[in-house]
């Protein structure tokens, strides 16, 4: 189990507080949230990539991102899929792919990375420099580079960015799959219905604020049956409110001749 605490997180004019994060084995935790609600400050803050006030636990053990023993012990079982695609994009895929296997010693994974390959129809696209590859096809190739690594747990940060419905639907069914395998996951994702099906707990941010930290069948008992959009609405009630007004405005303000 990976446990984040941030006890404080401030910028300029965002601040994070009280911030709680678990992901299980073999779960998805889902991370949901507006613009600027602080999803990604979160990620990187769990892997020291900005300092913050609070601490990260891997199975009970205090990470210090201080100690070089420590991030390889976390790197090694963490993999990250960041929102921005960041390649060595003059590699072409099976470049790219054979360097992950050797940096991260998963030589042995040819057969599974073909596997990867066929699952996101990466093979006519291989030789192809990354620079050269569509945006779905960059990240589908940022996607293999790091499933190829096999790791105990796995965050996706805007997985669905780029891809193509053929491609979502196939995502989904991975991150099904990982999790049956026991592969805990942390999913930021805008798209709610990508997310629906696939959660045992959510998390809905506002404004660096939790509003919703719970398990599925909690969120159930307490809103009832509904879908997870109707949920989101329903916790940033307040907002959706003044939304509502907005709109009404546009009707006197937007008159057509
Ligand atoms: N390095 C930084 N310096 C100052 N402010 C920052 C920095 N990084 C992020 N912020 C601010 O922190 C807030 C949260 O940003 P963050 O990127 O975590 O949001 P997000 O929920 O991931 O948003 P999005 O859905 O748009 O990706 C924003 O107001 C952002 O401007």
């Amino acid at each position: 189990m990976i446990s984040l605490h941030i006890e404080k997180k401030a910028f300029d004019s965002f601040e994070l507080t009280d911030i709680p994060i678990d992901i299980n084995r073999g779960e998805i935790n889902l991370l949901l949230g507006h613009n600027g609600a602080g999803k990604t400050t979160i990620i990187k803050s769990m892997f020291g990539l900005l300092t913050f006030e609070g601490k990260v636990l891997m199975d009970g053990h205090d990470i210090s991102f201080n100690s070089q023993e420590d991030v390889d012990f976390f790197k090694k079982r963490l993999a990250y899929i960041p929102d921005d695609i960041s390649l060595l994009d003059y590699l072409t895929p099976r470049e790219y792919f054979q360097l992950m296997k050797s940096s991260f010693g998963s030589e042995k994974n040819e057969s599974f990375l073909q596997n990867l390959i066929d699952i996101f129809e990466l093979e006519k696209y291989l030789n192809i420099p990354i620079l050269n590859l569509s945006h779905g096809n960059q990240k589908k190739t940022q996607i293999v580079s790091q499933l190829l690594r096999k790791s105990e747990f796995i965050v996706f940060d805007e997985p669905t960015n780029g891809l193509d419905p053929d491609m979502i639907i196939i995502l989904k069914k991975v991150l099904e799959k990982l999790k049956a395998q026991g592969v805990g996951i942390l999913l930021s994702t805008h798209n709610l219905n990508f997310g629906q099906d696939l959660f045992d707990n959510a998390i809905i941010l506002r404004d660096g604020e939790i509003k919703l930290n719970k398990r599925r069948e909690d969120i159930q008992d307490i809103f009832g049956n509904i879908t997870l959009e109707e949920t989101y609405t329903k916790v940033n009630e307040e907002y959706y409110e003044y939304v509502e007004g907005l709109l009404n405005d546009m009707d006197s303000n937007s008159k057509r001749y």
